[in-house]
């Protein structure tokens, strides 16, 4: 199945530091893929790099023509100035029914902040009106950069029902950008564990049990996998990691 988005050797430098090396990698067809890693290891600039929004160095990406990607940014910049509802903010860019913005607000659980203004919403809330926005241009791929930042544990939990309801429903794959690893282990069919490079690959067990992951994370989330593993054990008969065992040499500024 041709892929709908891949990278191949894509490296990219941001204020002349190369954050990305030599990364390659695919999302295909209702696939629902999560990107973790440290902070500053590149995975915002992965996906705006997968979106076109940021130059590839060397290397390439590529989207099949006319792919509707739905992106939800880490974080969005709203002009304070410019009073807007979250209902006229759901109508842009493409205008949508009444109808149409009130059932999503109510799909994705905040149908009290239609008539609100987006400043007055609470970190959570925009959080919502940010998904609702990307499902309504009924992508074929959805983009989530850090999409339960800002979600209490019932919204997270409910958020990870929404995102495989989504798939199921309308074959939608998934990329996302996630730092809650016992929730990724469960929500996802694949993790790229990322530093600048792709350190490791593949279904949640592989990339649990490969030395590089455990390197960045630590043993202590150990617990939290093993549980997991002990959980899916018998669903895991195509496992493969591509976890090379090269060591980091890239550096990283933390953002702070
Ligand atoms: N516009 C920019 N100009 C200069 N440096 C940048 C720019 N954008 C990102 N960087 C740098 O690139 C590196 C990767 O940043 P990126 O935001 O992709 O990391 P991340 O993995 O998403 O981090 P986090 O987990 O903190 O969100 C960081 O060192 C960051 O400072």
């Amino acid at each position: 199945m041709t892929p709908l988005v891949s990278a191949e050797h894509l490296c990219v430098s941001r204020g002349g530091t190369e954050v990305l090396h030599d990364v390659s990698l695919s999302i295909r067809k209702g696939e629902i893929v999560t990107i973790i890693g440290p902070n500053g290891s590149g995975k915002s600039t992965l996906l705006r790099a997968l979106l076109g929004l940021v130059p590839a160095g060397h290397g390439r990406v590529t989207r099949l023509p006319g792919l509707r990607i739905g992106y939800v940014p880490q974080s969005l910049q709203i002009d304070r100035s410019l009073p807007m509802t979250a209902r006229r903010f759901l109508s842009l860019p493409t205008r949508q029914t009444r109808a149409a913005t009130d059932a999503m607000l109510a799909r994705v659980g905040v149908p009290e902040v239609a008539e609100r203004p987006l400043t007055g919403l609470s970190g959570g809330q925009m959080q919502r009106v940010l998904l609702a926005r990307a499902l309504l241009t009924e992508p074929e791929l959805l983009m989530l950069d850090e999409p339960t930042q800002g979600l209490d544990q019932p919204g997270e939990a409910a958020f990870y029902r929404l995102i495989e309801d989504v798939r199921r429903e309308t074959g939608a794959a998934v990329l996302m950008v996630s730092h809650d690893l016992h929730v990724v282990m469960s929500a996802s069919d694949r993790v790229i564990c990322l530093n600048g490079h792709v350190c490791c690959e593949g279904t949640p067990r592989v990339v649990s049990n490969a030395p590089e992951y455990r390197a960045l994370f630590g043993l202590g989330t150990q617990g939290a996998l093993a549980l997991y593993q002990h959980a899916h054990d018998h669903d895991h008969t195509h496992d493969h990691a591509h976890g090379h065992p090269h060591h980091d040499t890239h550096h990283h500024h933390d953002p702070a």
